[in-house]
């Protein structure tokens, strides 16, 4: 593992803590998800968020869900206004980036709400939104996608999308046409090779090499918007510069590991502005899925087949702390 690269880049994502902070000045994360059947995503991505460090975090649900999240956890602020659009208009003021698609929902009335939160979006040249899970449907599926994904154009490398290979294989089809004849096994077997040969390693890779050249398309496709295709390798792109996370995570696939990352890079993506480097909000993400693999791989160390997306909770605040080691004295 490239242990003094990844601490360069964590150390120069991290917020530096001390007794000047306010609440909410590292961030206020919204979680749009949680529908009558999910209530465990909003979760674990909001759970995520917090323990990656950002202070306030709210949830924007439906009615159904409100009740068995209030009750997981008093950290959240939960509000059942996912069909109310005044109200979910209100409650966006308070948040600094959106993660939207976590047990949201596919029902067509969802699309209100999700053209409501692309909006303010675009108004508010501060807000970081990032897509996973549900919302990833509303860009691929032909009712909604076009009007979607106009309005994502109009927010370029503030969003961030997050598909996993079924998502990434429905975008694909949905917005790559012929240029981007997408075959799953094909490259999972071209993945394969490249992480046996970068095993335990991350860094920069051309756009054109084939194991990334599919995902550079989609960004360009999307507006460059940053998309992170998860799987046995991370690449993320904007359409031009690449990189490639190949740091070991759980060899156990439990449910909620995507939705856990989704909430870390609710709360790394205001902190991007700490980086100095022109590629900072792609080096957001790379943060976000190296801390998502390395607690995926502490927590399954010690729960093995017995691992859920809790035990891998649990891990953040450990994993952070390591790269406060220098600033403890001063808190
Ligand atoms: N506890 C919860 O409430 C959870 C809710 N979830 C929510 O469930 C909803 C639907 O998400 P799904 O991911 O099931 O929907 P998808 O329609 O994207 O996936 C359908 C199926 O594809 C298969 N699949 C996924 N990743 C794969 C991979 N890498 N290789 C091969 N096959 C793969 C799985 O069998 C999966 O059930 C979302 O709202 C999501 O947020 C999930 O995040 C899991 C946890
Ligand atoms: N084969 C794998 N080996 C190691 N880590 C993986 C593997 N596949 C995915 N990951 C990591 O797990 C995290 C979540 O990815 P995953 O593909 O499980 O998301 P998802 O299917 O959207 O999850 P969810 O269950 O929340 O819907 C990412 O950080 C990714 O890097």
């Amino acid at each position: 593992m490239d242990q003094t690269a990844m601490y360069k880049l964590m150390k120069s994502l991290l917020p530096t803590l001390d007794r000047h902070l306010t609440k909410g000045m590292n961030g206020k994360v919204g979680i749009v998800g949680g529908s009558k059947d999910y209530t465990g995503a909003p979760y674990y991505a909001a759970v995520a968020s917090l323990k990656s460090g950002s202070d306030i975090t709210h949830i924007f649900c439906s009615e159904e869900a409100a009740i068995p999240i209030k009750c997981y956890s008093p950290e959240f602020i939960v509000h059942p206004c996912l069909y109310d659009m005044e109200q979910l208009d209100m409650w966006l003021n308070a948040v600094t980036s959106v993660v939207v698609g976590p047990g949201l929902g596919r029902d067509k009335e969802t699309q209100q709400a999700v053209e409501r939160v692309l909006q303010r979006v675009i108004d508010n040249e501060k807000m970081h939104f990032v897509g996973d899970a549900d919302m990833l449907w509303f860009l691929s599926n032909a009712e909604q996608k076009e009007r979607n994904v106009q309005m994502l154009w109009k927010i370029g490398k503030r969003a961030v999308i997050t598909p996993n290979v079924v998502e990434f294989g429905r975008l694909a089809g949905a917005w790559m046409g012929e240029m981007g004849e997408y075959d799953i096994k094909k490259q999972q077997q071209i993945e394969e090779v490249f992480y046996s040969e970068r095993e335990g390693h991350f860094g920069e890779v051309d756009s054109e090499h084939e194991v990334v050249r599919h995902v550079a398309m989609l960004s360009k496709s999307l507006g460059n918007v940053i998309v992170c295709k998860k799987g046995l390798v991370d690449l993320i792109s904007d359409g031009t510069t690449s990189y490639f996370v190949a740091v070991e995570g759980a060899s156990k696939r439990c449910g909620g590991q995507g939705d856990l990352m989704s909430g870390i890079l609710g709360t790394f993506s205001k902190y991007a502005q700490n980086i100095h480097n022109p590629n900072n909000a792609l080096l957001a993400v790379v943060a976000a899925s190296i801390a998502t693999r390395s607690c995926a791989k502490a927590a399954f160390l010690k729960k093995w087949i017995g691992l859920t997306t809790p035990d891998i909770l649990e891990e953040i605040p450990g994993f952070l702390a390591g790269f406060y080691t220098d600033d403890m004295s001063k808190l």
